[in-house]
């Protein structure tokens, strides 16, 4: 015999009851089936509602009840036809009376208790049965509706009943005994002793479907739901969650009591003590394979790996209750629970450090208030004395259950669980373990649930990792790093197991958010106007709300307002890549908040883009520094522009043409006199120098500039380029007089002992400088180590291919050690 239970939207309407049929004839030819219904979907929710209006004294109860009528006498038109429809609708009626009938009395007195309350609720399965019953008999089926009161035998808890397996044993062997028909039973109902109704709390069905098939040894308990199985994680909240194809016992228990909404908690427990396997089915799509829970896994399923799965509790409250004075005294944890357990305060979670100082547990939001009053007066001596110091409630709580029978004896599991929470900046409140090691618990803000839950899905292989990647700026850089990211997305995606998705784009006048990833095929048909603020603040505002997991920041801009955001970025847990010079080389003041919000952050921050474009200039010199060698002295050039201009006047160009190249090329910076002033070179002598461990500011720096005098004034960047020919003449000459030497000019600088300078150089023209082609920059490091031969970096120093290189490899360098 199986037991098939039907939840609410698998017969939702007569289409998808008429479906189940497709369900039910090929199991009868497998042998006796018991049928366990639910109530139409919604119907309990009406049924609730209307409870509380009338409790309220809110007639509005009665919509709600005309609402359950037109929703139960549709299906009865639909579905049934001749006697059968009159009779199912006659039962409906009466029972229809019963209800109007008792939600007057609780609307009359404004009392609803939870027997009035149990007995409202019934009636959704009692209504659900009748008409499936009668439908099946309709086609051919002998079926039988089956009053689960008769048999569930349960205490007084009305509302969230327990059962009396000894007594509902005997009374299931007695009542199934008789019966040859299909039996359609009625789920989460029961009765207590005195023949009250009583439920099994909601979801309780599967419970009714578990203790029936329990007790008659059936083969099999199938749960019929809308969904395809036992998922990894809850698919409204991880966007990657599967069905698992087999899990065990322990394990839907545990996930099922940590807030797995696809199966009542108390319904694995009759199964498993029967060893009677239970399979999670999706009655919408029946061929799909769904779940299987049993006890051994079946030697092909797949190699386990230590994490099955993960839930959630949302919104719950913890309560502590600290002093110092329980330390060392028996007895106060007992009191606390039972004196819980007298008033029916379920607890969800418990904590207690070693030191015994506290004791930290988890309560619906709802019986918070209760709570607190009820161990007020409990404690109330000990709080007097101040033994017990404080009794607080932190609201807005989520507890996350991490499980997996393989965790049992793997070590390292909690390491990674914790560290994949701490890189993404998310605070646990307190933790809980069972010495099963099946299962760990812990609490943080609610803010953080859907983050965690992603985070840990994808850090324990149960998902494809995902990077989310905001990008500031949509120039030059920003164009090409997206180009980049588009054309390598796929090869990440197999070779490492990474999804770098671009979440968020802005500049100062277009915004695209898209935490699924915005179409990099299109970005900019998916940039609109930006609306309300347009500064990076609110850019900012908006990513930290979405609060996704492992996100990081990429500053394409010059802007300073930007840089200055850095340390809200790491604040915030949000990694930082930078191609904009304005944080490392912004005042020294600014320099050391940034380095301080790195140091209290998780986050990460690479800026390998702000020297020598994507040469390997910052972390060269940081692996000589770290593998202690000492720096004597770094030169070179390290402008691309400038290189490129002075390269290409020595092949005889003009120096205003040679300047409006290298702008179009996309070499200078937004401004090219940022180049030609020398600051875009000074910047990055002043970080070499930072990094070098000098205390410096920009004026530090002694920099020639190669703006001429007569066009330092006020003028926009076009005008600038078309007045720039005034000095065409001079620098010809300066290249003349060189030759004449057998010399060369070239924009050059060297930094020692904290002193850093860069200006025009006369050179031989065997000077390596002199060899530069196109924007090539050349570091020369001189270090105790590199003392003869020094260490030269050399290679393109500016351009949007290779600089958007250097930000993508900063961005994989951040990925892997977030995931
Ligand atoms: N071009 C190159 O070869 C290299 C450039 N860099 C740096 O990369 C950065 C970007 O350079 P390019 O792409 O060439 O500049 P660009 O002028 O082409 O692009 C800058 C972008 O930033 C946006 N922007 C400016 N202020 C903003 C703000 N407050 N909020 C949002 N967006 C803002 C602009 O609208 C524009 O889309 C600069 O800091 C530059 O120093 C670094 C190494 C090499
Ligand atoms: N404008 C810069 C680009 C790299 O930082 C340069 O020319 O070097």
């Amino acid at each position: 015999m199986n037991v098939l239970k039907f939840g609410g939207t698998s017969i939702e309407n007569s289409r998808r009851i008429r479906n189940i049929l497709k369900i039910i004839r090929p199991a009868l030819e497998d042998g006796p089936v018991i049928i366990v219904v639910s109530a139409i979907r919604k119907v309990t929710d009406l049924l609730l509602d209307a409870a509380l209006s009338a409790c309220n004294g809110d007639e509005g109860y009665r919509d709600n009840l005309d609402r359950i009528e037109r929703l139960h006498m549709g299906l009865v038109d639909e579905l049934l036809e001749g006697p059968a429809a009159e009779e199912t609708a006659v039962g409906i009626r009466d029972g229809l009376a019963e209800l109007k009938d008792v939600l007057h009395g609780v609307c009359l007195l404004r009392e609803l208790s939870d027997k009035s309350s149990a007995l409202v609720m019934s009636f959704g399965e009692r209504f659900s049965a009748r008409i499936i019953s009668s439908f099946l008999c309709q086609e051919g089926i002998a079926a039988a509706y089956a009053d689960a009161r008769e048999f569930i035998v349960t205490d007084t808890s009305h509302c969230d009943a327990r059962v009396d397996m000894t007594a509902s044993s005997r009374k299931i062997r007695s009542y199934f005994g008789k019966t040859g028909d299909v039996p359609v039973v009625t789920g989460y109902i029961g009765a207590a002793p005195d023949g009250t109704v009583t439920t099994l709390g909601r979801g309780g069905s599967d419970y009714t479907a578990t203790i029936i098939g329990s007790v008659l040894g059936a083969r099999e308990i199938q749960i019929w739901t809308d969904v395809s199985g036992f998922f990894s994680a809850d698919p409204k909240r991880v966007r990657d969650a599967y069905a698992l194809p087999f899990i065990s016992y322990a394990e839907a228990m545990e996930l099922s009591h940590a807030g797995a909404k696809v199966l009542h908690p108390y319904s694995v427990h009759p199964a498993m003590k029967a060893g009677i396997p239970m399979s999670i089915k999706n009655s919408l799509d029946p061929q799909a394979p769904g779940t299987r829970i049993e006890q051994v896994l079946p030697t092909d399923a797949e190699p386990s790996k230590p994490v099955t799965g993960l839930s959630s509790i949302s919104n719950i409250v913890l309560v502590n209750i600290a002093g110092s004075g329980m330390v060392g005294v028996p007895g106060i944890a007992s009191r606390l629970f039972s004196c819980l357990a007298r008033h029916m305060i379920n607890i969800i979670f418990i904590s207690q450090a070693s030191s015994e100082q506290s004791i930290s547990f988890a309560i619906n939001a709802a019986q918070a208030g209760r709570a607190k009053k009820i161990l007020e007066e409990e404690f109330a001596a000990e709080l007097k004395a101040r033994q017990i110091e404080s009794l607080t409630v932190r609201r807005h709580i989520a507890m996350i259950a991490v499980v997996g029978k393989s965790m049992s004896g793997h070590p390292g599991v909690s390491a990674h669980l914790f560290e994949t929470l701490g890189k993404n900046g998310i605070n646990v409140i307190a933790v809980a373990q069972g010495a099963n090691e099946m299962n760990i618990s812990f609490v943080i803000d609610s803010h953080d649930e859907d983050k965690a839950l992603n985070c840990i899905h994808e850090s324990f292989l149960l998902s494809q990792s995902t990077v989310h990647v905001f990008i500031a700026g949509t120039g030059t850089i920003a164009r090409s790093l997206i180009g980049q990211i588009r054309e390598h997305r796929e090869n990440l995606r197999r070779q490492k197991n990474l999804d770098l998705v671009v979440s968020g784009m802005a500049n100062t006048r277009m915004i695209a958010l898209d935490n699924n990833g915005i179409d990099l095929a299109d970005w900019e048909g998916a940039l609109k106007p930006r609306e309300g603020e347009r500064t990076i603040g609110d850019y900012i505002s908006r990513i930290k709300s979405r609060n996704l997991h492992n996100a990081i920041f990429v500053d394409c801009t010059a802007s300073g307002d930007v840089a200055e955001a850095y340390p809200e970025l790491l604040a915030s847990n949000i990694s930082v890549v930078t191609a904009n010079k304005l944080g490392m080389a912004g005042s020294l003041e600014l320099y050391e908040t940034i380095d301080d919000a790195l140091h209290s952050s998780n986050a990460r921050f690479l800026y390998e883009t702000n020297v020598g474009a994507g040469l390997p200039i910052i972390n060269t010199l940081n692996d000589l520094q770290s593998s202690g060698d000492n720096i004597l002295r770094i030169e070179g050039v390290l402008s691309g522009t400038l290189s490129f201009i002075f390269n290409e006047l020595r092949k005889g160009g003009s120096f205003s043409e040679i300047v409006r190249k290298a702008k179009e090329a996309g070499y200078t910076e937004p401004d090219p006199r940022e180049d030609l002033s020398g600051a875009d070179f000074a910047r990055k002598f002043l970080i070499l120098g930072r990094e070098l461990g000098f205390r410096l500011e920009y004026e530090d720096i002694d920099c020639e500039s190669l703006v001429p005098e007569s066009l330092s004034g006020d003028m926009g960047a076009d005008e600038f380029l078309d007045r720039l020919r005034e000095v065409d003449s001079t620098y010809e000459q300066m290249i003349r007089d060189a030759a004449k030497e057998g010399k060369t000019i070239a924009y050059a600088g060297e930094i020692q002992d904290g002193n850093a300078r860069i200006g025009v150089k006369t050179l031989p023209l065997d000077n390596p400088v002199a060899g530069l082609n196109g924007t090539e920059n050349m570091v020369v490091f001189t270090t105790d180590r590199y003392l003869d031969t020094p260490l030269v970096v050399k290679g393109p120093g500016a351009g949007g291919e290779v600089t958007a290189g250097g930000v993508f490899a900063d961005i994989l360098r951040i990925a892997s050690y977030l995931v």
